[in-house]
Protein backbone atom coordinates (compact mmCIF):
# COMPACT_ATOMS: atom_id res chain seq x y z
CA UNK A 1 0.00 0.00 0.00
CA UNK A 2 2.17 2.46 1.13
CA UNK A 3 6.29 1.93 0.38
CA UNK A 4 8.60 4.71 2.32
CA UNK A 5 12.61 4.70 1.40
CA UNK A 6 15.20 6.76 2.90
CA UNK A 7 12.61 10.08 3.16
CA UNK A 8 14.28 12.85 4.63
CA UNK A 9 12.74 16.93 4.71
CA UNK A 10 12.78 19.48 6.82
CA UNK A 11 11.45 22.95 7.29
CA UNK A 12 13.63 25.06 5.11
CA UNK A 13 17.66 24.59 5.64
CA UNK A 14 16.53 22.58 8.55
CA UNK A 15 16.69 18.85 8.41
CA UNK A 16 14.06 16.92 9.98
CA UNK A 17 13.47 13.58 9.14
CA UNK A 18 16.61 11.91 8.58
CA UNK A 19 16.24 8.31 5.85
CA UNK A 20 12.94 7.07 7.07
CA UNK A 21 12.01 3.67 5.81
CA UNK A 22 8.92 1.40 6.32
CA UNK A 23 6.46 -0.24 3.99
CA UNK A 24 2.57 -1.12 5.17
CA UNK A 25 -0.24 -3.40 3.71
CA UNK A 26 -3.35 -2.61 2.96
CA UNK A 27 -5.82 -2.68 6.38
CA UNK A 28 -3.03 -2.63 8.36
CA UNK A 29 -2.22 -0.31 11.73
CA UNK A 30 1.25 1.21 12.26
CA UNK A 31 1.73 3.58 15.54
CA UNK A 32 4.66 5.86 15.55
CA UNK A 33 5.51 6.56 19.66
CA UNK A 34 8.34 9.29 19.63
CA UNK A 35 9.36 12.25 22.36
CA UNK A 36 8.16 15.62 21.83
CA UNK A 37 10.28 17.21 18.43
CA UNK A 38 11.22 13.88 17.10
CA UNK A 39 9.55 14.43 13.85
CA UNK A 40 6.08 12.61 13.67
CA UNK A 41 4.05 15.60 12.36
CA UNK A 42 6.73 16.52 10.25
CA UNK A 43 6.81 12.82 8.36
CA UNK A 44 2.60 13.13 8.21
CA UNK A 45 2.92 16.12 6.51
CA UNK A 46 5.55 14.77 4.05
CA UNK A 47 3.77 12.11 3.42
CA UNK A 48 0.81 14.15 2.59
CA UNK A 49 2.58 16.57 0.17
CA UNK A 50 2.22 19.65 2.39
CA UNK A 51 6.19 19.42 3.11
CA UNK A 52 8.78 18.78 0.44
CA UNK A 53 10.86 15.61 0.20
CA UNK A 54 14.47 16.33 -0.08
CA UNK A 55 15.45 13.07 -1.05
CA UNK A 56 14.12 9.77 -0.75
CA UNK A 57 10.96 8.40 -2.42
CA UNK A 58 6.96 7.68 -1.47
CA UNK A 59 5.56 4.73 -3.26
CA UNK A 60 1.16 4.53 -2.89
CA UNK A 61 -0.19 1.80 -4.10
CA UNK A 62 2.27 1.11 -6.81
CA UNK A 63 2.74 4.81 -8.06
CA UNK A 64 5.46 6.98 -7.20
CA UNK A 65 3.94 9.99 -5.32
CA UNK A 66 7.15 11.76 -3.68
CA UNK A 67 6.47 14.63 -5.68
CA UNK A 68 2.87 14.61 -6.03
CA UNK A 69 1.20 17.93 -4.79
CA UNK A 70 -0.94 17.09 -1.73
CA UNK A 71 -4.53 17.42 -3.24
CA UNK A 72 -3.08 14.59 -5.93
CA UNK A 73 -1.94 12.31 -2.99
CA UNK A 74 -5.29 12.88 -1.49
CA UNK A 75 -7.19 11.72 -4.68
CA UNK A 76 -5.14 8.46 -4.72
CA UNK A 77 -6.20 7.49 -1.41
CA UNK A 78 -4.25 9.25 1.34
CA UNK A 79 -6.25 11.20 4.11
CA UNK A 80 -5.03 13.20 7.04
CA UNK A 81 -6.43 14.22 9.91
CA UNK A 82 -3.83 16.80 11.51
CA UNK A 83 -3.47 17.72 15.04
CA UNK A 84 -6.02 19.73 16.58
CA UNK A 85 -8.11 18.67 13.89
CA UNK A 86 -8.84 21.16 11.83
CA UNK A 87 -12.50 21.47 10.87
CA UNK A 88 -13.74 24.47 9.05
CA UNK A 89 -15.00 26.53 12.42
CA UNK A 90 -17.53 28.78 10.68
CA UNK A 91 -19.08 25.90 8.50
CA UNK A 92 -21.93 23.67 9.78
CA UNK A 93 -21.13 19.53 9.97
CA UNK A 94 -22.84 19.06 6.82
CA UNK A 95 -20.93 21.57 4.97
CA UNK A 96 -17.34 20.24 6.95
CA UNK A 97 -18.40 16.52 5.69
CA UNK A 98 -19.64 17.97 1.84
CA UNK A 99 -15.41 19.19 2.22
CA UNK A 100 -14.41 16.35 2.45
CA UNK A 101 -15.77 14.72 -0.82
CA UNK A 102 -15.71 17.61 -2.57
CA UNK A 103 -12.57 16.08 -4.65
CA UNK A 104 -14.08 12.76 -5.12
CA UNK A 105 -17.22 12.17 -7.69
CA UNK A 106 -20.15 9.83 -7.32
CA UNK A 107 -22.59 9.21 -4.96
CA UNK A 108 -22.09 11.00 -1.34
CA UNK A 109 -20.52 9.26 1.49
CA UNK A 110 -22.51 11.27 4.22
CA UNK A 111 -25.41 8.80 4.32
CA UNK A 112 -22.52 6.38 5.21
CA UNK A 113 -20.78 8.51 7.43
CA UNK A 114 -23.74 9.24 9.79
CA UNK A 115 -24.22 6.01 9.48
CA UNK A 116 -20.92 5.05 11.13
CA UNK A 117 -21.05 8.58 13.12
CA UNK A 118 -24.69 8.71 13.99
CA UNK A 119 -23.65 11.64 16.82
CA UNK A 120 -23.00 13.51 14.02
CA UNK A 121 -27.00 13.08 12.52
CA UNK A 122 -28.16 15.85 15.42
CA UNK A 123 -25.66 17.99 14.48
CA UNK A 124 -26.05 18.59 11.17
CA UNK A 125 -26.37 22.51 11.06
CA UNK A 126 -24.59 23.29 13.80
CA UNK A 127 -20.91 25.29 13.16
CA UNK A 128 -17.65 23.62 13.55
CA UNK A 129 -16.75 25.37 16.36
CA UNK A 130 -20.24 24.55 18.53
CA UNK A 131 -19.07 21.14 18.70
CA UNK A 132 -17.06 19.97 21.65
CA UNK A 133 -13.36 18.88 20.98
CA UNK A 134 -14.66 14.97 21.41
CA UNK A 135 -17.42 15.72 18.82
CA UNK A 136 -14.62 17.97 16.38
CA UNK A 137 -12.65 14.96 16.25
CA UNK A 138 -15.32 12.57 15.01
CA UNK A 139 -16.08 15.29 12.56
CA UNK A 140 -12.73 15.17 11.65
CA UNK A 141 -12.68 11.64 10.66
CA UNK A 142 -15.55 11.64 9.36
CA UNK A 143 -14.61 14.53 6.69
CA UNK A 144 -11.79 12.35 6.38
CA UNK A 145 -13.22 9.16 5.79
CA UNK A 146 -16.08 11.11 3.60
CA UNK A 147 -13.25 11.16 0.79
CA UNK A 148 -12.78 7.67 0.42
CA UNK A 149 -9.60 6.95 1.27
CA UNK A 150 -7.05 3.82 1.58
CA UNK A 151 -5.12 4.98 3.89
CA UNK A 152 -5.13 7.41 6.76
CA UNK A 153 -2.52 10.07 8.51
CA UNK A 154 -3.86 10.23 11.77
CA UNK A 155 -2.25 12.97 14.49
CA UNK A 156 -2.67 12.49 18.29
CA UNK A 157 -6.47 11.97 17.71
CA UNK A 158 -7.38 10.88 21.39
CA UNK A 159 -5.80 14.58 22.43
CA UNK A 160 -8.52 16.45 24.93
CA UNK A 161 -11.38 13.82 24.35
CA UNK A 162 -13.02 12.36 26.98
CA UNK A 163 -12.62 8.33 27.31
CA UNK A 164 -15.96 7.51 25.85
CA UNK A 165 -15.23 9.46 22.52
CA UNK A 166 -12.30 7.66 22.86
CA UNK A 167 -13.31 4.67 22.49
CA UNK A 168 -15.95 4.86 19.98
CA UNK A 169 -13.29 6.06 17.89
CA UNK A 170 -11.06 3.07 18.33
CA UNK A 171 -13.83 0.80 17.85
CA UNK A 172 -15.04 2.14 14.55
CA UNK A 173 -11.15 2.37 13.22
CA UNK A 174 -10.59 -0.92 14.11
CA UNK A 175 -13.65 -2.32 11.80
CA UNK A 176 -13.04 0.02 9.01
CA UNK A 177 -9.60 -1.47 8.97
CA UNK A 178 -11.23 -5.00 8.51
CA UNK A 179 -14.31 -4.12 6.35
CA UNK A 180 -12.81 -1.86 4.17
CA UNK A 181 -8.80 -2.52 4.71
CA UNK A 182 -8.12 0.93 5.78
CA UNK A 183 -4.22 1.02 6.64
CA UNK A 184 -3.81 3.63 9.31
CA UNK A 185 -0.75 5.65 10.79
CA UNK A 186 -1.27 6.74 14.49
CA UNK A 187 0.90 9.26 15.68
CA UNK A 188 -0.43 9.05 19.59
CA UNK A 189 0.83 9.47 23.13
CA UNK A 190 -2.50 7.57 24.42
CA UNK A 191 -0.75 3.77 24.91
CA UNK A 192 -3.79 1.89 25.45
CA UNK A 193 -5.19 3.55 22.34
CA UNK A 194 -2.62 2.51 20.25
CA UNK A 195 -2.50 -0.87 21.92
CA UNK A 196 -6.24 -1.89 20.93
CA UNK A 197 -5.08 -0.65 17.09
CA UNK A 198 -1.70 -1.07 16.24
CA UNK A 199 -0.08 -3.76 14.33
CA UNK A 200 3.11 -2.90 15.26
CA UNK A 201 4.69 0.48 16.68
CA UNK A 202 8.32 2.04 15.13
CA UNK A 203 9.52 4.42 17.77
CA UNK A 204 11.24 7.54 16.33
CA UNK A 205 14.19 9.26 17.24
CA UNK A 206 15.21 12.62 15.77
CA UNK A 207 13.86 12.18 12.84
CA UNK A 208 14.62 8.04 12.17
CA UNK A 209 12.75 4.75 13.33
CA UNK A 210 15.23 3.00 15.34
CA UNK A 211 12.96 0.07 16.77
CA UNK A 212 9.73 -1.52 16.18
CA UNK A 213 7.82 -3.56 18.75
CA UNK A 214 5.02 -5.28 19.44
CA UNK A 215 1.71 -3.74 20.85
CA UNK A 216 2.07 -5.64 23.60
CA UNK A 217 5.53 -4.42 24.39
CA UNK A 218 3.89 -1.08 25.36
CA UNK A 219 3.03 -2.52 28.76
CA UNK A 220 6.70 -2.88 29.24
CA UNK A 221 7.43 0.50 30.54
CA UNK A 222 11.02 -0.54 30.38
CA UNK A 223 11.41 -1.42 27.12
CA UNK A 224 9.85 1.52 25.96
CA UNK A 225 11.48 3.81 27.61
CA UNK A 226 14.83 2.37 27.14
CA UNK A 227 13.50 2.51 23.04
CA UNK A 228 12.37 5.78 23.63
CA UNK A 229 15.91 7.03 24.58
CA UNK A 230 15.11 7.98 28.09
N1 LIG B 1 7.18 25.11 10.83
C1 LIG B 1 8.35 24.76 11.38
N2 LIG B 1 9.48 25.46 11.12
C2 LIG B 1 10.67 25.09 11.67
N3 LIG B 1 10.84 24.04 12.49
C3 LIG B 1 9.74 23.32 12.80
C4 LIG B 1 8.45 23.63 12.26
N4 LIG B 1 7.56 22.72 12.74
C5 LIG B 1 8.27 21.89 13.53
N5 LIG B 1 9.57 22.24 13.56
C6 LIG B 1 10.65 21.55 14.29
O1 LIG B 1 10.78 20.26 13.74
C7 LIG B 1 11.08 19.31 14.77
C8 LIG B 1 10.07 18.17 14.66
O2 LIG B 1 8.78 18.68 14.94
P1 LIG B 1 7.47 17.77 14.85
O3 LIG B 1 6.29 18.66 15.07
O4 LIG B 1 7.53 16.96 13.62
O5 LIG B 1 7.68 16.82 16.10
P2 LIG B 1 6.68 15.81 16.80
O6 LIG B 1 7.43 14.56 17.00
O7 LIG B 1 5.41 15.75 16.04
O8 LIG B 1 6.44 16.48 18.19
P3 LIG B 1 5.11 16.91 18.96
O9 LIG B 1 4.69 15.69 19.70
O10 LIG B 1 5.60 17.99 19.88
O11 LIG B 1 4.13 17.40 17.95
C9 LIG B 1 11.03 20.08 16.07
O12 LIG B 1 12.35 20.38 16.45
C10 LIG B 1 10.28 21.33 15.75
O13 LIG B 1 10.71 22.41 16.54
Amino acid sequence: MIEVKNLHSGYGRIPILHGINFTMKPGEVVGILGHNGMGKTTLLRTLVGQIKTTQGRIEFDGRDVTFASSSERARAGIGYVPQGRDIFPLLSVVENLKMGEIMRGGESAIPEMLGHFPVLKDLLERPGRGLSGGQQQILALARCLAGRPKLILLDEPTEGIQPSIVDLIAEKLGELKVTLGLGIILVEQDIRFIRQLADRVLIIQKGAFVAEISPDQLYDRETVDAHLGI
